[in-house]
């Protein structure tokens, strides 16, 4: 496959039935492809046996040659310098910091690790994270910056290329759900700590108890890159929100027999709270389980609406009414599909598209009393410590958005040309630019602080402490994310507007922005929330008016 061409020799296949193009001095056979070619033959015919980068680069982005190589390249020109392999006895880069001596899940220690990281990625201004760009930061340590690279790498080899058929198929292939669990990451994102004793896997860079809510961060961050909503709540969305009820305040033989198989990748947990008529509004939930006679199951009738990865899911950890009305009528149970009377079906949405959004039916589910996640008529708190939780990851997902739209307006606005300037040149659009950085940034670092607060909190503190901020934060991120999408869209014009190609992540992102401003509570309800309860514990704290 590894050819070395001269420019005659690629010159000479300019014809029809044998069609080669080179681009940045790598040699394509297209003579296949040619009639599959979606922005046509012809116009590949009239590069036949040229250099065709610049045409290339205009109308494509970087994803189409790593989906598109394997298949079409077939060598390189003889003018390509070869990158010369870093010789074997090259000493390994000293650490930037003395590693704690015990480390603990959980232990940051602000200061220590405030020496830069190595530069990492394309270094484009605010396209990532700043202590990804060569600047200091106290939250972050040598393993944190070598799992972003082991993230970064599968992302960008075997999800990026194709999440844009996976989002038109609406569903992303089981085998990448199964990685997830292969590759420790599923474990990784409970918030808590590493649950070493129910799985076998291990995340290939991160030793188990030096696994921290950071690791976490990274880990829904680089999947974000992406840029699609769909794929990061098809593979986090669920699972990141039914399961740690479970493994929080589930009994032990109940994890101990269901939580191995969901950390393999090999089941599915989702969660399944909001219901056609309630939705923000917890305490007024309908779907009931009541006691049998003989005391041994509960039986469960109800309907659950919007329930991410519904339609894949084993197990639902789910709001049931066991009581009097009101939040202290309301437990949570895992039902398990297999008990039978239980109905999933796809929901037709706007966004999210590949995340299996589901209408649930339960009638007449026995569950057994075992399967109750906390106690009887207290589970409005199992769910409220659980919002923090799937708030922060929602954070975490539009900020990335953001920083993707920016980052593809950004590049494009750097080729497109026109009245004669690329379109950077233009004040408006580095106007445009701007106001999305300076959102980006003022979101992410607000976020970290919150992370490395839960971090130094135990449970119980960071709900009553972080909610309020939380809350203002998740509103915060939606908004940033809403107007990066916007913005992006002004600047590729018609090609955001079409799906697909050069401006495909935006379109897709900016149809995502709802599935993440309603859910885990809407911005109107995270805002008072955000007042109320900051009021309330600030009042306790002994606040002064
Ligand atoms: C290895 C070679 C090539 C591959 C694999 C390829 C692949 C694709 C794909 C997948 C698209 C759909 C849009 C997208 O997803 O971005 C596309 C569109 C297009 N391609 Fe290519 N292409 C190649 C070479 C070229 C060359 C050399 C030219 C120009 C001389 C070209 C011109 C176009 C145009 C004009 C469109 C339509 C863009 C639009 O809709 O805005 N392509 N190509």
């Amino acid at each position: 496959m590894s050819k070395i061409f001269t420019k005659e020799d690629v010159a000479s296949h300019n014809k029809g039935e044998s069609l080669y193009i080179v681009i940045d001095e790598d040699v394509y056979d297209v003579s296949k492809f040619q009639d599959e070619h979606p922005g046509g033959k012809k116009i590949l015919q009239r590069v036949a046996g040229k250099d065709a980068s610049k045409q290339f680069w205009k109308y494509h982005n970087e994803g189409i040659l790593k989906k598109y190589k394997a298949q079409l390249q077939i060598g390189s020109l003889d003018t390509k310098k070869v990158e010369e392999p870093a010789p074997a006895t090259e000493p390994a880069p000293a650490p930037k910091a003395e590693p704690s001596p015990e480390p603990v899940s959980g232990d940051v220690k602000p200061s220590a690790f405030a020496e830069p990281q190595d530069p990492f990625g394309e270094l484009i201004p605010f396209a990532d994270p700043s202590w990804y760009q060569g600047y200091s930061s106290p939250y972050y340590n040598e393993t944190h910056a070598a799992f972003r690279e082991e993230v970064r790498q599968w992302v960008d080899s075997e999800l990026e290329p194709y999440v844009h058929e996976w989002d038109e198929g609406k569903e992303v292939p089981a085998h990448i759900y199964k990685q997830m669990g292969e590759r420790g990451y599923l474990a990784g994102l409970l918030g808590v700590k590493y649950p070493e004793e129910h799985t076998p896997h291990r995340v290939k860079s991160v030793p188990p108890e030096r696994w921290d809510h950071f690791h976490e961060m990274i880990l829904t961050d680089e999947l974000s890159r992406a840029g699609s909503g769909g794929l990061v709540w098809n593979l986090v969305g669920g699972y990141g929100i039914g399961c740690p009820p479970l493994v929080k305040h589930g009994k032990k033989e109940l994890v101990d027999r269901i939580l191995p198989g969901i950390l393999a990748g090999d089941k599915r947990i989702c969660l399944a709270i909001t219901e056609p008529d309630a939705g923000s509004d917890v305490a007024n939930l309908g779907c009931e389980a009541k006691l049998s006679e003989d005391g041994k199951h509960y039986i469960v009738n109800g309907e659950k609406k919007w329930i991410t990865n519904g339609i894949w899911a084993d197990y639902f950890t789910t709001a049931v009414r066991t009581g009097k009305p009101g939040m202290n009528g309301l437990s949570v149970l895992l039902i398990e599909r297999s008990a039978g009377g239980v109905s999933t079906r796809r929901m037709d949405c706007q966004g999210v598209l590949s995340s299996g959004t589901t209408y649930v039916t339960f009638e007449d589910v026995k569950v057994p009393v075992e399967n109750i996640i906390g106690k009887e008529n207290q589970g409005f708190k199992v769910i409220m410590t659980n919002f923090n939780h799937e708030r922060i990851g929602i954070v975490i997902q539009c900020v990335r958005f953001a920083r993707v739209c920016y980052e593809e307006a950004m590049k494009y606005a750097h080729k497109r040309k026109t009245f004669g300037q690329c379109l950077i040149e233009h004040p408006v659009i580095r106007m445009k630019l701007a106001h999305m950085a300076r959102q980006i940034e003022a979101t992410y670092n607000w976020m970290e602080n919150i992370i490395f607060q839960a971090q130094c909190m135990e449970e119980t503190e960071a709900m009553l402490k972080l909610g309020g901020a939380i809350a203002g934060l998740k509103a915060q991120s939606t908004q940033t994310f809403e107007f990066c999408a916007r913005e992006a869209s002004q600047i590729f014009g018609g090609l955001s507007y079409s799906r697909g190609g050069q401006g495909g992540k935006v379109e897709r992102l900016y149809r995502d922005v709802r599935a993440y401003a309603i859910p885990g509570g809407s911005e109107e309800i995270m805002l008072d929330l955000s007042m109320r309860q900051s009021l309330r514990v600030y009042q306790m704290f002994g606040m002064k008016l």
